[in-house]
C-alpha cells in the first residue's frame, strides 16, 4: 500500500476517513504511556517517505517515484528505558506547492528530522532556507536533527559527510547519514529522537540530562535493527 496514495481533499489535506486512518495506524489500540509529534521536511525526493517506510515497516520503497500531496502520518510506538512511546510521524511533502499546508503543522511538531540527499547539492544549499521556516513556524524548543540521505549511493556523492556534519554543528543540531534503502541509521535517528522527548516529558532532576549528540554517536555504527 502506497501511503501516497491515501485521498487528500482539494487543499491538499488528507481527510483521514476512519477506514484510512485504520489502516495507516496500524495498531490502533496499542498501549503507549507518551505520544509525541515528529514531521519529515526537506526538498521533494530527498527520501522522506522511504525513511517514514522503512523506520515503520522495514522496507524499503523502490521503484518509480511518486511525490507525496500535502500530508501524511504514520504512528509507531517503540520502548523507551521501559516507557511505551509513540511517535506519530507526519510526512509533508517537499514540493513548493504544499508549503502553506504544512506549514499548519509546524507548531503541533515536539520535533522536526531535516533530511537532504547526498547526491543533489540543491537539496543541502536548501537546508538553510527549511531552518529559517523552521524558526518561524515551529516552537521555539522543536528537536531538530538533520539527515544526510541515500547514504548508499557512494558512486553520486556530491555532499561530503563532513559538509553535513558542518552544517548541523553550526546550527547546534544533531546529525547523521541515512539510508532508506539499506536502513542505516533510520531506526537510530527516530530512538534518539523518542529518547530526547521521553527525557524532555519525563526528566527526574536526580537523572543526568540525556546527551542526544553523546547518544548517537555511542550507537552509530551499531546494529539498525534493534537493540537502542
Ligand atoms: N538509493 C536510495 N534511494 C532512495 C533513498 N531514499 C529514497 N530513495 C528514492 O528517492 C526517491 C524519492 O523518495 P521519496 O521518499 O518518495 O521522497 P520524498 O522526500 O518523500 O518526496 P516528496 O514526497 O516529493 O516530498 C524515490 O525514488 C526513492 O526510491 C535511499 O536511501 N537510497
Amino acid at each position: 500500500m502506497s501511503m501516497k496514495k491515501a485521498p487528500v481533499s482539494a487543499n491538499g489535506i488528507d481527510n483521514g476517513t476512519s477506514r484510512n486512518m485504520l489502516e495507516r495506524c496500524g495498531s490502533v489500540n496499542e498501549y503507549f504511556d507518551v505520544s509525541f509529534k515528529v514531521m519529515l521536511l526537506g526538498d521533494s525526493a530527498v527520501g522522506k517517505t522511504c525513511v517514514l517506510v522503512r523506520f515503520k515497516d522495514g522496507a524499503f520503497l523502490g521503484g518509480n517515484f511518486i511525490a507525496t500531496v500535502g500530508i501524511d502520518f504514520r504512528n509507531k510506538v517503540v520502548t523507551v528505558d521501559n516507557m511505551k512511546v509513540k511517535l506519530q510521524i507526519w510526512d509533508t511533502a517537499g514540493q513548493e506547492r504544499f508549503r502553506s499546508v504544512t506549514h499548519a503543522y509546524y507548531r503541533d511538531a515536539q520535533a522536526l528530522l531535516l533530511l537532504y540527499d547526498i547526491t543533489r547539492k540543491s537539496s543541502f544549499d536548501n537546508i538553510r532556507a527549511w531552518l529559517t521556516e523552521i524558526h518561524e513556524y515551529a516552537q521555539k524548543d522543536v528537536v531538530i536533527m538533520l539527515l544526510g540521505n541515500k547514504s548508499d549511493m557512494a558512486a553520486e556523492r556530491v555532499i561530503k559527510h563532513e559538509e553535513g556534519e558542518r552544517l548541523a554543528k553550526e546550527y547546534g543540531v544533531p546529525f547523521m547519514e541515512t539510508s532508506a534503502k539499506t536502513g542505516v541509521n533510520v531506526d537510530l535517528a527516530f530512538f534518539a529522537i523518542a529518547k530526547e522527548l521521553k527525557h524532555r516529558a519525563a526528566h527526574q532532576p536526580s537523572e543526568p540530562k540525556f546527551q542526544i549528540h553523546d547518544y548517537i554517536e555511542s550507537q552509530k555504527h551499531k546494529s539498525s535493527c534493534c537493540g537502542f
